[in-house]
């Protein structure tokens, strides 16, 4: 501080610091600030269990002694004004006096109107706080490393702090110093100094790790992770919580909603040791999941074929899907069948019915295709609000109550929330993101996707306009690529064979190539 700023002698402290009670009729609001927020106590003998009562005494040292007048003792601490004037206070039924003022100042008690105790600070001796040495700890070579801007690359590498931090050198000091052995990480700024020019610790004058490997083994155990470390030395929550949690949900929730509740745990890396929470809950967790798989399975179709029968020889009953044994190990393939069959049935009765006869055209159009399952290329193009979005739900409907899959797909993440189980077309099919004329989506003929696409019966495009020709070419390029497998002719068919419906409004859609002229937007269509 500049020395004009500083007060350097006791007179200054009277008209700034206060620890007296002040009169009562001359300044009625400050008396009851001082009152309110300024007073220690009642402790000692009248109030054994004030929080600053340690070994039957004050911590604080109230009551303080009465003076008249404000000065330094030897330590260099100053001693208020307190003189003995008979202004008291009564707190829980205790006569309080200038004793047991907390020293204030006058204009920011009444300021702010909280407990605000102001010192007279004017050297070094008087601060009554210890130093504190922040201690850094990091993973291996991920030590933090300070420079500028414009610092050359080669000055940072060649820096110090590079090489060294205050973590790496403890252990480097572990590896000579016996007694830095003794002493933890946080016990070792007592006996030890950090000296920033040399980089090293040097005897303050202690137990410690000598390598990072030392820091993962417990016990004689030495763990692969830093984390599995820290759970043996009892560091990390055990996660009973989360298995209690589980339990306690189990009694309410279905097992679908506990497994929402383990996947959001896991998404949410709340759990220490995710596989010890399973290991407790899995039978919870597992509950439904056998009902769901004797659904899917149609047991009674497994128990007739054993028989040489099958659903089909009795009218009207429901038709399993035979590949689903096969397929079920497949997740794309399993959330795709995972409609339930008499909802959809209901649904698509009562959206058939609603059609107009235009939309109940495309209807009948686009299903006579699909069920010839030779492939076909569609596009539905309509007014905004002349019921795309309702013919796409209808045909998804008729073609999911058969246990059938159809894909719907939409150019903008927006328009694909507005389609019964909808992505965008670029997630699902992987189209890149930078498109040229030769791009194609990374379907791997033997993933699971490509299961998917070769399970589907049709796939539903909307909003097709709003994206560029090269992402309908990358897709025509790989569902041939993918199904040329099944049969050699598909690679002569658009889209592999697949039926494909685009759907869309021209006048719908902006112009999306700032400055380009139509000839060039033409050219993208
Ligand atoms: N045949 C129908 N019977 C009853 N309601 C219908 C029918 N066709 C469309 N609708 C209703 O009309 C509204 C607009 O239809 P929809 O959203 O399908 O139009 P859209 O062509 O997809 O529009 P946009 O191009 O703006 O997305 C919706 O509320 C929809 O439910």
């Amino acid at each position: 501080m500049h020395s004009d700023y500083k007060l350097p002698t006791v007179e200054f402290i009277d008209p700034i610091i206060y620890a007296e009670i002040p009169n009562i009729h001359e300044d009625p609001e400050l008396y009851s600030l001082v009152n309110e927020f300024m007073i220690h106590g009642p402790c000692g003998a009248e109030n054994i269990n004030c929080p600053c009562m340690v070994d039957k005494k004050c911590s604080k040292n109230f009551p303080k002694q009465f003076c008249n007048h404000s000065s330094v003792d030897q330590n260099g601490f100053p001693l208020y004004r307190r003189r003995n004037d008979g202004h008291f206070v009564e707190k829980s039924g205790v006569k309080l006096d200038n004793r047991n003022v907390v020293p204030y100042n006058k204009y920011l008690l009444k300021r702010y109107q909280s407990h605000i105790n102001v010192e007279w600070c004017n050297q070094g001796s008087s601060i009554k706080y210890p130093s504190v040495v922040r201690l850094p700890f990091h993973l291996p070579g991920q030590q933090q490393i300070i420079y500028g801007e414009d610092d050359d690359i080669d000055d940072v590498l060649d820096k110090h702090s590079v090489a060294s931090s205050m973590f790496t050198a403890w252990m480097e000091c572990n590896a000579v110093n016996a007694d830095a052995r003794k002493l933890t990480y946080v016990e070792f700024p007592t006996k030890f100094v950090w000296h920033r020019g040399d980089r090293i610790w040097k005897p303050r004058k202690v137990k410690g790790p000598k390598s990072f490997e030392e820091i993962r083994t417990v016990n004689g155990e030495e763990y692969s992770s830093f984390r599995d470390a820290c759970y043996a030395l009892g560091l990390l929550d055990d996660d009973k919580e989360y298995i209690d949690a589980i339990k306690e949900a189990s009694h309410s929730g279905s097992g679908s909603y506990l497994q929402f509740l383990f996947a959001t745990l896991l998404m949410c890396n709340s759990m220490s040791k995710p596989e010890v929470v399973w290991k407790n809950t899995w039978e919870y967790l597992a509950d439904g999941i056998l009902y769901h798989q004797r659904q899917r399975f149609k047991s009674p179709e497994q128990v007739l074929l054993r028989n040489n029968l099958s659903l089909k020889n009795f009218k009207n009953m429901p038709i399993p899907d035979v590949d689903y044994v096969s397929s079920s190990n497949n997740r794309l393939i399993t959330e795709e069948l995972n409609y339930d069959i008499t909802n959809m049935k209901n649904k698509f009765d009562r959206m058939f019915l609603a059609l107009t006869n235009e939309q109940r055209h495309i209807f009948e159009d686009i299903m006579t295709v699909v069920k010839q399952n030779k492939g076909g290329v569609f596009f539905v193009c309509g007014y905004g609000g002349t019921g795309k979005t309702f013919l796409w739900k209808t045909v998804s409907a008729a073609i999911r109550k058969d246990g059938h899959i159809v894909l719907n797909v939409a150019s903008s993440e927006i328009a694909s929330l507005l389609l019964p189980g909808g992505r965008t077309a670029h997630s699902r099919f992987i189209i890149p993101f930078e498109l040229t004329e030769d791009s194609i989506c990374k379907i791997n003929r033997s993933s699971d996707l490509a299961s998917l696409l070769r399970k589907t019966s049709l796939i539903i495009w909307d909003e097709a306009p709003m994206v560029h020709k090269h992402a309908f070419e990358a897709l025509d390029r790989s569902l041939k690529d993918v199904f040329l497998f099944e049969n050699s002719t598909n690679s002569d068919i658009p889209f592999g064979g697949k039926v494909i419906v685009f759907g869309g409004d021209f006048r719908q859609i902006l112009l999306v190539i700032p400055g380009e002229v139509d000839k060039t937007l033409l050219m993208l269509l």
